[in-house]
C-alpha cells in the first residue's frame, strides 16, 4: 500500500511558473481526479508523479521516500515496481503481441499486488482470442483496453491515468473507470487527471490546480 503525499510543488518551464506550492495526498484506497482549465498543467503534474519530469520545488512522497530525490537507477525500480500508468499515447510496444505486452508488466521484483491472470485480464477487458496480434493491428479504442488489461495484471500501487476516457464511448469508458476503481478497491492510490464530469463523479474527491 502507498500513499502518494504532494507537498508544496512547484512547476515552471523557463520563465512560466505552471502552478506553484501545491499540496494534496492521495491515500491507498483513494480514486482522485485531478481538474483543471487545458494548460494548467494537470498532464505536467502526473509526469512528475511518474517521474517524466523534474519538480521545480517541492517533494512527492511515496512509501514514505521522496521520489524526486531518487537517481536514474531508483527511478527505473519505482516506475517498475509501484507505477502502473494509463496516458494517451498508451506507452505499448507495438510490434509486440497482445500477450507479450501484458507479461512485460509481471516483471520479477515488481510490488503490486495479486493483479489479475493474463486470460482474466484479457477478458474483463472485451480482448479474449487476440492475445497473439500484435498490437500495431489493433484500434487506438483497442490499443487503450491493452493498456487497461496491463495495469490489471501489473495491479501496481500508485496508479496515473491521464483523460483515461477521453477517446471511448460510453460503454468502454464505464469499463475503464470501473477498473480504476477495482484497483483502488484493491488498495493502490489513484489520480486521475480529467475535463470529464463524469469521471470527477466515478472518483471519490478531486483536486484543482489551475
Ligand atoms: N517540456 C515542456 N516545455 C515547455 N512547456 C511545456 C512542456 N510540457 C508542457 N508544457 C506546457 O505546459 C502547459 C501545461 O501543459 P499540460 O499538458 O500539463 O496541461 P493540461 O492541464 O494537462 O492540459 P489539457 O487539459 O489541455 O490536457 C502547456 O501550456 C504546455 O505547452
Amino acid at each position: 500500500m502507498s500513499s502518494v503525499v504532494v507537498e508544496g510543488v512547484t512547476k515552471s518551464f523557463g520563465s512560466r511558473v505552471l502552478f506553484a506550492d501545491r499540496s494534496f495526498v492521495v491515500e491507498p484506497g483513494q480514486m482522485t481526479a485531478l481538474t483543471g482549465p487545458s494548460g494548467s498543467g494537470k498532464s505536467t503534474l502526473l509526469n512528475c508523479v511518474g517521474l517524466l519530469e523534474k519538480v521545480s520545488a517541492g517533494s512527492i512522497t511515496v512509501d514514505g521516500r521522496d521520489i524526486t530525490r531518487l537517481r536514474p537507477a531508483g527511478a527505473r525500480r519505482f516506475r517498475r515496481d509501484t507505477l502502473g500508468y494509463l496516458f494517451q499515447n498508451y506507452a505499448l510496444v507495438e510490434n509486440a503481441s497482445v500477450r507479450a505486452n501484458l507479461q512485460i508488466a509481471r516483471a520479477p521484483g515488481h510490488r503490486g499486488g495479486p493483479g489479475l491472470g493474463l486470460d482474466e485480464a484479457l477478458k474483463r477487458v472485451g480482448l479474449d482470442g487476440m492475445e497473439q496480434v500484435p498490437v500495431y493491428q489493433l484500434s487506438g479504442g483497442e490499443q487503450q483496453r491493452v493498456a487497461l488489461a496491463r495495469l490489471l495484471v501489473k495491479a501496481p500501487t500508485v496508479v496515473l491515468a491521464d483523460e483515461p476516457t477521453g477517446a471511448l464511448d460510453q460503454v468502454n469508458a464505464d469499463m475503464v473507470l470501473d477498473a480504476l476503481r477495482d484497483l483502488a478497491a484493491g488498495g493502490a492510490a489513484v489520480l486521475v487527471a480529467t475535463h470529464s464530469r463524469h469521471v470527477v463523479d466515478a472518483c471519490s474527491d478531486e483536486v484543482r490546480i489551475g
